[in-house]
């Protein structure tokens, strides 16, 4: 079932001579528990598709829905909200809040809803992260690869349906990166999350189940890669 669909999305910028196509007319349907990479060379529109998807940025025209949910027909605080409740949003610079601690940064989405944290699901989260014992860290006294581990932490807290990441290992060494990879992957597994994930690196977009092309802001391939079923029919 599609968790995501966008259809006819449009994004355009300036006008006249100055007219930039970042988004035209791209379709595409997004299935529960993908793992969706999305590639292409600088500037073909990836960041503008993600913005949209989740509602940090309005289309020109065309729609995105979400669980069902049409994201151009919610107010600006429905949005809000839906976003904080069913997206988690990972980017290439972390953006924790310096002067809260791991522990805080983390529970913050669910703070802001006024509520109070699933304990024993911050735990399994911060065990399987393995982010035991920094919690009380401020992002300043923590490695890199400890910060996005983190951000994903905070973007997980709520169980989102859909995990948007732009560049999420933009700024990790490549062992740190596999590593953060892969752990995104296993929790999104356990968690049962969809991903969409822009990257530059060939080796993450290989460990994707799909990786759709984008070039002048449209959809250039789009190739699903299925594993082989190894039941045995009678
Ligand atoms: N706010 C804006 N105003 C005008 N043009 C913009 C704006 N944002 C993006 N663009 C243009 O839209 C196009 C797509 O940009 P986008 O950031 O989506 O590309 P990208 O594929 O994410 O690039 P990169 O890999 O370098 O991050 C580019 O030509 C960019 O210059």
């Amino acid at each position: 079932m599609a968790i995501l669909t966008a259809s006819h999305l449009k994004k355009y910028y300036g006008k006249d001579e100055s007219l930039v196509k970042a988004l035209d007319d791209v379709n595409v349907s997004i299935e529960e528990g993908q793992f969706a990479a999305v590639i292409g060379t600088s500037g073909s529109g990836k960041s503008t598709l993600l913005n949209m998807l989740g509602g940090l940025d309005v289309p020109t025209s065309g729609s995105v829905q979400i669980e069902g949910n049409k994201l151009e027909e919610m107010s600006e605080e429905q949005l809000t909200v839906f976003r904080r409740k069913r997206i988690g949003f990972i980017f290439q610079n972390y953006n924790l809040i310096p002067y809260l601690t791991a522990y805080e940064n983390i529970v913050l989405p669910v703070r802001l809803d006024g509520k109070k944290e699933d304990k024993k699901f911050l735990k399994e989260i911060v065990n399987f992260l393995e982010l035991d014992g920094k919690l009380s860290n401020y992002p300043s006294h923590l490695s890199g690869g400890q910060q996005q581990r983190v951000a994903i932490a905070r973007a997980l807290i709520t169980k989102p349906a859909l995990l948007l990441c732009d560049e999420p290992t933009g700024n990790l060494d490549s062992r740190t990166s596999d590593k953060v990879i892969d752990l995104l992957k296993m929790t999104s597994e356990k968690f049962h999350q969809t991903i969409v994930m822009i990257t530059h690196n060939p080796e993450i977009a290989q460990k994707a189940d799909r990786r759709i092309r984008i070039e002048d802001g449209r959809i250039q391939s789009d190739e699903t890669v299925y594993e082989t079923d190894s039941r045995v029919t009678a």
